[in-house]
């Protein structure tokens, strides 16, 4: 699940990673959510992501809060030429926290790197911050593709990571989700 402020770049990452192309030009701002996805190969193993982009803006926040719950991975992005969704990041931590699983995969994205000149966040704030929170940290850019494939199969190893140690999370709660919604999901656990 893709979070952060409005106009962070959420849709344009998934975009990027998705169909390798750039939305660029007018900003047409998320309403509630979506979701795409895509089959990675990771060492071996098909492994298929369903990336939910949310809407950053706080109306929608009722929304996402219903899906905090489900997520495995949450990569959490804030805007390198925007300050303010910089000092957000600690907000949305602490939202994660109330309504996240405690062992959601998580990671930092500082996105936008490409607009060099307005850059207002330094790429150490942004580790310092990571670190501070035992964090993974990338910067990435949804415009130039820089880190984005990195980050996502970053993301696809650790949950495959989970996985092969079945019974235990993801795939525990696979299990749980079969049974509770009694659909044809099957755990990824051969
Ligand atoms: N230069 C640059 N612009 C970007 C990048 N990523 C997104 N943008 C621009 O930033 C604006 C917002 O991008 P979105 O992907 O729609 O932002 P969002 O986080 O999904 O916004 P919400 O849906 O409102 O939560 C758009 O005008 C994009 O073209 C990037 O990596 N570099």
């Amino acid at each position: 699940m893709l979070v952060g402020d409005s106009g962070v770049g959420k849709t344009c990452l998934l975009v990027r990673f998705k169909d390798r192309a750039f939305l660029a030009g007018t900003f047409i701002s998320t309403v509630g959510i979506d979701f795409r996805n895509k089959v990675l190969d990771v060492e071996g193993m098909k492994v298929k992501l369903q990336i939910w982009d949310t809407a950053g803006q706080e109306r929608f926040r009722s929304v996402t809060h219903a899906y905090y719950r489900d997520a495995h991975a949450l990569l959490l992005l804030y805007d390198v030429t925007n300050k303010a969704s910089f000092d957000n990041i600690q907000a949305w931590l602490t939202e994660i926290q109330e309504y996240a699983q405690h062992d959601v995969v998580l990671m930092l994205l500082g996105n936008k790197v490409d607009s060099a000149q307005e850059r207002v966040v330094r790429r150490e704030d942004g580790e310092k911050l990571a670190k501070e929170y035992g964090l993974p940290f990338m910067e990435t850019s949804a415009k130039t593709g820089i880190n984005v494939d990195l980050a996502f199969t970053a993301i696809a190893k650790e949950l495959k990571q989970r996985c092969t140690k079945c019974p235990s999370e993801p795939c525990f709660r696979l299990h749980d989700y079969v049974k509770r919604e009694g659909r044809g999901a099957a755990c990824c656990h051969p």
